[in-house]
């Protein structure tokens, strides 16, 4: 399909906790223990083999200072079930003594390499002039910046230390689940796990049930889904509206934070825990039932008719997104629709999912045979990207290939043979005034 082109569609959602630990229910899922944990010696001299690997072909060589231990539980499996096993791997040294404990599946562990553990240097880092914490009226504790900052600028990298499968989180049994938890706790250094249990606390369930709930942040970890906890970052807290957002590096295992918007120094640094896209109310009540707090930023404050106004808006984002056409022969409708689109984002400041569609306007005018239309909404889109995917990344790169050469682009007057097939698919698009020679 021709939207899909090249689009890696970006669906990674700040996201703290939010409903993710939802343990199997012990009524339907039974799981058992199958190893206990103890210490390693010497971890750093003898890389580990993972040894319950199962596959009798991966290894991993990630070193471990404990034992794994493991609890064995049923995944659904189409119409089957099978038993799987979820272990806590621990090396209390990984990222200068922090120290990281993972709860995952014996097959995804051994994937994990050398490289992640010993290329230390990108995440040692003293990050005290960049931001600071601090106690705020009503929202805990929070994140400011020490100086200022432009949109796009790093201000935090850090390694989690705990990442947990989000498979486990749904299939292990809630008790065997808070013992894996604890365990992986247990076995961080003691100064890590002071930092993991000062962390706010909001469901009033039980200690580290509610700690991970409420600070743990979605990630991607090798084309698997986690949560992670990384203490800095839990520091952040919610704006409908922010000015932060992250990526998590997989091969160095690091959490990179950074502005999407210019940050004044001592203003607080803030995320989306989600639903930024919904009215009002709707956020509002998703918030309270899901972190216990009511929203107060400066949306949800502004005057009534400013919040009718926005959730106008948002009404109209939510109408357009849903009509977008997909098939290639409707192509034209993009043009007339996306610039609407991305305004009302502009005006609306839901900056994270612009360049997409900044991306898709760039092709439909090069499947329109308009090159310099074309190039503009790349350079847009590569702006934007920029700061969301970063300027090393494959869509920047993406985006200057297409500023570069549009005539070389698969989508170089796609939409020609369409118009000739059918003259009805001529008339959409044209409020412009260019010259087309490709049309006829
Ligand atoms: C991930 S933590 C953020 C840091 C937290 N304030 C702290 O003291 O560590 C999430 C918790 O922070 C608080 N919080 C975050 N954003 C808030 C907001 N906009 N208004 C009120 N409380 C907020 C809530 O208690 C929420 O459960």
């Amino acid at each position: 399909m021709f939207l899909r082109v090249g689009i890696r569609w970006y669906t990674q959602h700040i996201l703290f906790g939010w409903l993710a630990l939802g343990y199997a229910s012990s009524a339907h899922a039974e799981s058992y223990w199958l190893g206990r944990s103890s210490q390693v010696w010497n971890p750093l001299a003898v890389r580990q083999v993972c040894r319950i690997s199962r596959d009798g072909v991966s290894t991993s060589s990630f070193p471990l200072t404990h034992n794994p231990s493991c609890v064995r539980a049923p995944l659904p499996n189409g119409t089957d079930t099978i038993m799987e096993d979820f272990c806590v791997y621990t090396n209390s040294f990984f990222s200068n003594g922090r120290g990281i404990s993972l709860i995952t599946t014996p097959e995804v562990f051994s994937d994990m390499t050398a490289e992640v553990y010993y290329d230390e240097e990108s995440r040692v880092n003293n990050e005290d002039h960049l931001y600071v914490e601090r106690q705020t009226a009503g929202r805990g504790t929070g994140l400011f910046a020490q100086r200022s900052f432009i949109a796009g600028e790093t201000y935090m990298v850090k390694t989690p230390v705990l990442l947990i499968a989000r498979a486990a989180l749904e299939v292990v049994p809630r008790e065997d689940g808070t013992t894996l938890l604890r365990q992986a706790v247990n076995q961080l250094p003691v100064y890590t796990q002071e930092l993991l249990m000062n962390l706010a606390k909001s469901k009033g369930s039980d200690e580290i049930n509610d700690m991970v709930q409420t600070n743990s942040m979605r990630l991607d970890f090798a084309g698997v889904k986690y949560l992670g906890v990384i203490p800095e970052a839990a520091r952040v807290n919610h704006v409908c509206r922010q000015n932060s957002y992250y990526r998590f590096h997989d091969f160095s295992m690091t959490l990179e934070v950074f502005a999407i918007r210019n940050v004044d120094e001592g203003e607080e640094f803030s995320f989306s825990y989600g639903l930024s896209d919904q009215p009002h109310d709707i956020r509002q009540q998703a918030i309270k039932a899901n972190w216990e707090f009511t929203c107060k930023c400066a949306l949800c404050n502004a005057p009534k008719a400013d919040i009718e106004a926005s959730d106008k808006r948002l009404a109209r984002i939510a109408e357009l997104k849903y009509m977008l056409p997909t098939e290639p022969n409707k192509g034209p409708h993009l043009i007339v629709a996306l610039p609407e689109l991305i305004d009302l984002m502009t005006e609306e400041g839901l900056i994270v999912d612009r360049p997409q569609y900044e991306e898709i306007l760039a092709y439909a005018w090069n499947a329109y045979g308009d090159d310099q239309r074309a190039k503009e909404w790349a350079g847009r889109a590569r702006m934007g990207w920029e700061i969301i995917a970063g300027k090393g990344s494959w869509e920047v790169k993406r985006m200057k290939n297409l500023e570069e050469h549009p005539k070389q682009h698969q989508s170089w007057n796609m939409w020609e043979e369409y118009w000739h097939e059918d003259d009805d698919h001529n008339d959409a698009g044209h409020d412009h005034d260019h010259d087309h020679d490709h049309h006829h």
